[in-house]
């Protein structure tokens, strides 16, 4: 069993609670529910996910993170709802979901390696073309590409194949098709997995970038990245959102240190029984 420091460092300000009357932006989740046969991976999980903040969504192996956003892309099939920006979203066919404003990274890179990155971004760009555009020959590059490359700071790489990026940088042109798809909503599913020190920085501040006017979500297994980048946090545990809150309150959270640090005296062990460390 593996340990990991969660830590009691201070963090930002948890994004509020969504209130109830309209005009709240970003993404929420009511009592989703998976089941793959007789076996429940995510069991009646709200989630609150404002816009304007980097939200992480931890939990030991087998929690249902990925699941989670499975289902909220249309990966997985699931019960409950998913409403972004007060709209339904559950059930959407996956190749829709991206019109929607839903857009996510996977763990491994999805870029065609050959292609170079704009090329791949061009593609990615070309969902939200008119016919009419896609026929034309473009004199220029389109400018959700520009801004997309220039959120990413991939400017200086745009004729290099894909395949010839570094690990980061294959992160980052995720992101930045993402970009050009304009999604609203990005859930990024281990992003600094295997990155470099000096990545992972770089990752974090573009995280804080993209949040302006979005909706991040983040799934993670790195606890100092966690702390240091989270606006808010949410923990899973046994397919239940066991904690939720800023950094400060979710580590704090005497359940939430059981889970990642084993038993824990003085603590209602109840509903965090069994538990396994990632
Ligand atoms: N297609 C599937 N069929 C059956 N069980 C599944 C399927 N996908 C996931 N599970 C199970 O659902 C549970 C949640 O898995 P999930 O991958 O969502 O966890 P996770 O929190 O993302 O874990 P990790 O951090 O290891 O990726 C696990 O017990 C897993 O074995």
């Amino acid at each position: 069993m593996s340990v990991v420091d969660i830590g009691t460092q201070p963090a930002a300000a948890n994004p509020a609670r969504p209130p109830e009357h309209t005009g709240w932006a970003g993404l929420v989740v009511r009592d989703l529910q998976v089941r793959f046969g007789a076996f429940t991976a995510v069991d009646g999980v709200d989630l609150d996910f404002t816009s304007g903040a980097v939200h992480f969504l931890i939990g030991p192996n087998g929690a249902g993170k990925t699941t989670c956003v499975d289902a909220i892309t249309g990966l997985a099939r699931a019960t409950g709802s998913v409403r972004l920006n007060g709209r339904e979203v559950l059930g959407v066919p996956v190749r829709r979901l991206a019109r929607q404003g839903i857009g996510r990274t996977f763990q491994t890179a999805t870029l065609f390696e050959n292609l170079t990155v704009l090329q791949n971004l061009d593609i990615a760009a070309g969902m939200h073309r008119s016919r009419w555009a896609l026929l034309g020959a473009r004199r220029r590059i389109d400018p959700a590409i520009d801004e997309a490359l220039e959120t990413t700071g991939l400017g200086h790489v745009i004729n290099r194949p894909a395949g010839t990026l570094s690990h980061g940088q294959k992160q980052w042109a995720e992101i930045a098709m993402l970009l050009v798809q304009r999604a609203e909503v990005l859930l990024l599913d281990e992003p600094v997995a295997g990155m470099s020190h000096d990545e992972r920085e770089a990752t974090g501040r573009l995280l804080h970038r993209l949040k302006d006017g979005r909706t991040v979500i983040v799934v993670e297994h790195d606890m100092d990245f966690m702390r240091q980048f989270a606006s808010g946090v949410t923990v899973l545990h046994q397919g239940k959102v066991l904690s939720a809150g800023s950094v400060e309150e979710v580590t704090a959270d005497p359940r939430v240190q059981e889970v990642y640090l084993g038993s824990v005296p003085d603590v209602d062990h109840g509903s965090a029984e069994g538990d396994t460390a990632p």
